[in-house]
């Protein structure tokens, strides 16, 4: 199995890498809401595709071999950049921001075009993947079993995620959870997670970020 990664740099390192990935992920999530709902001509969409594949090319020209991972600092810090859910690199996330609230781990998100399902409606994988990813956050744990509800559609736009551990037997935590828009909840979930038996290990190289 992958392992955590650790890297040693400091918090103001962090800060820096986060003020150079951000606005290209922004442009990024811009864009793919752009190629979403844009109505230009074809001409206009292939020379903007040009310009895409040029921008592709300058990022591809220094990149790692497989995906991000998920990076730890000396503090603790956590850097899941990669993630589809929370990654401040990876523009297919809203991005979720999750803070705690008490017992409990909420986020508020907005999902915009590309997470439509049904026509105006959020996709019922995109609740699945933002409330198994609060869930498991919640938990600290890997999934074991998600069972959710889905009571009535959720429409694209604000939503409000909430998730608590309500026991715990071992490595298996219960955690339960839900989305909801400004009238109510639209789908409860609750899981199984499981603590895994997980270890920090140093970097294997040296990359250095930009
Ligand atoms: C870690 C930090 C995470 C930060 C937040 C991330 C959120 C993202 C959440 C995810 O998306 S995780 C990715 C999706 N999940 C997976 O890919 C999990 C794939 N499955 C596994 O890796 C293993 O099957 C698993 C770790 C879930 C369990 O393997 P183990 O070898 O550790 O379990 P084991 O067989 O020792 O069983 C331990 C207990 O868990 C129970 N169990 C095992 N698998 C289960 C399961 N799938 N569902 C429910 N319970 C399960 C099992 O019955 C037993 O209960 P009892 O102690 O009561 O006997």
């Amino acid at each position: 199995m992958r392992q955590f990664v650790f890297e040693d740099i400091t918090s103001e390192e962090v800060a820096r890498r986060t003020g150079v990935y951000t606005p290209l992920t922004d442009s990024v999530r811009q864009l793919l809401d752009a190629a979403i709902r844009t109505e230009v001509d074809p001409d206009t969409i292939r020379a903007a595709g040009e310009l895409i594949d040029r921008a592709t090319a300058m990022l591809r020209s220094a990149q790692t071999d497989g995906p991000h991972g998920v990076r730890y600092t000396a503090d603790g810090t956590g850097m899941p950049w990669g993630n589809p859910a929370i990654g401040i690199r990876n523009a297919i996330a809203p991005p979720m921001v999750v803070t705690r609230d008490g017992d409990r781990l909420v986020a508020d998100v907005v999902l915009g075009a590309a997470y439509e399902g049904p026509p105006g409606l959020v996709h019922g994988g995109i609740c699945a993947l933002l409330l198994d990813h609060i869930l498991g956050e919640a938990a600290s744990a890997m999934t074991g079993t998600l069972t959710l509800r889905y009571q009535r559609a959720t429409p694209l736009g604000a939503v409000h995620l909430e998730a608590e551990v309500v026991a715990t037997a071992g490595r298996k935590l219960t955690v339960r959870g839900s989305m909801s828009d400004a009238d109510g909840i639209t789908v409860t979930a609750e899981g199984i997670f499981i603590a895994p038996r997980l270890t920090m290990t140093e970097r294997p190289d040296d990359r250095e970020g930009p």
